[in-house]
């Protein structure tokens, strides 16, 4: 198990939940060391299979997964819900809390040293264990992200504003460097993997095509345009300075519903966006107000300041012609 992490100011953090979030803390710390390494740690980028939702798994995938679930035992959580597996772990019998994780996201950035992150969403168990985190998204008692960037940090939500605690590589505490992140509404930016174009439905081609089109166009200013293709690099420059995501469903097969998953991915962004006084929608319906009908579940997955999210709606409203 991973030595504990020293959260400063963890008085911001409810406290059945502190161990939680410390074992969380001390696993994300080592991985973000692992990360650190490079190619000193091994070829972390490296195929190792495919999980069971068709996805390619890379070494990093299965290590993050492996290093989180055997620290996660140790403390209250009852239920695990992987991106890497199937189904659901019971990992503390007599534990109190459902945690949903996407171990390592982003995992396309590994091989090219670019921000990659993990995410994660906790429930009140319940004694079904699917049943625990296939319910309203607005149940979370807890949502987050810790980002391996330039710097390591923690993004977490217990309902009560959105805070970010950066990791000093130094001392391995995470401390608290923002009590309560806002999502302004004054960036002219947005992200969508325009390389989808023609997949995309009319309402988004069109909604993309106004951003485009600039001064000249009818939204009549200029936008800028950036593609991480790693959400919680993506949730973190949005949380930092503003913009747009979007991640649509489109005419790919098995793109219907795009490509992020509900329980473990836009869940818990949408929980930090919203305590961030921003939107987070399916294009149409808020996140929080959904939930998932499988596990590994898709939607479509849009948020931003609440302008620029509800502007996207107005266009699903439009007639496909
Ligand atoms: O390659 P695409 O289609 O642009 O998708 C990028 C998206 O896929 C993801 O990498 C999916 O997450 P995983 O790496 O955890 O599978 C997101 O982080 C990112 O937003
Ligand atoms: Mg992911
Ligand atoms: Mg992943």
């Amino acid at each position: 198990m991973a030595e504990a992490a020293e959260i400063i100011s963890s008085d911001r953090i409810p406290a059945g939940l502190l161990p939680v979030v410390s074992a969380l803390c001390a696993v994300s710390r080592d991985v973000a060391r692992i990360i650190a390494k490079g190619p000193l740690a091994g070829a972390l980028g490296a195929g190792v299979g495919e999980n069971t939702d068709g996805d390619q798994q890379k070494a990093l995938d299965v290590m993050a997964d492996e290093m989180f679930m055997a620290s996660l035992g140790a403390t209250d959580i009852r239920f695990y819900a992987s991106e890497e597996q199937e189904h659901v772990e019971e990992l503390n019998p007599a534990g109190r809390y459902a945690l949903a994780i996407d171990p390592l996201d982003g995992s396309s950035n590994i091989d090219v040293n670019v921000s990659v992150g993990t995410i994660f969403s906790i429930f009140e168990a319940v004694d079904d264990a699917e049943a625990s985190f296939l319910r309203k998204a607005r149940e979370q008692i807890a949502g987050g992200y810790v980002i391996y960037g330039p710097a390591t940090a923690l993004v977490v939500t217990f309902g009560d504003g959105t805070m970010m605690f950066t990791l000093d590589p130094e001392s391995g505490r995470f401390i608290l460097t923002e009590d309560r992140m806002r999502v302004r509404d004054t960036t002219n930016e947005f992200a969508i993997n325009a390389s989808n174009y023609r997949h995309w439905s009319k309402p988004v081609r069109a909604y993309i095509d106004d951003c485009l089109a600039g001064v000249t166009g009818p939204r009549d200013r200029n936008y800028n345009m950036r593609w991480v293709a790693s959400l919680v690099a993506e949730a973190h420059r949005i949380l930092s300075r503003g913009g747009v995501f979007l991640y649509p469903g489109d005419a790919r097969p098995g793109y219907e519903n795009g490509r992020l998953r509900m329980v473990y991915e836009c869940a818990p962004i949408a929980f930090l966006i919203e305590q961030a006084g921003g939107k987070a929608t399916d294009g149409h319906d808020p996140i929080l107000d959904q939930g998932a009908g499988a596990l590994h579940a898709r939607t479509p997955f849009v948020f931003g300041p609440s302008e620029m999210v509800d502007r996207v709606a107005t266009y699903h409203d439009l007639p496909e012609q």
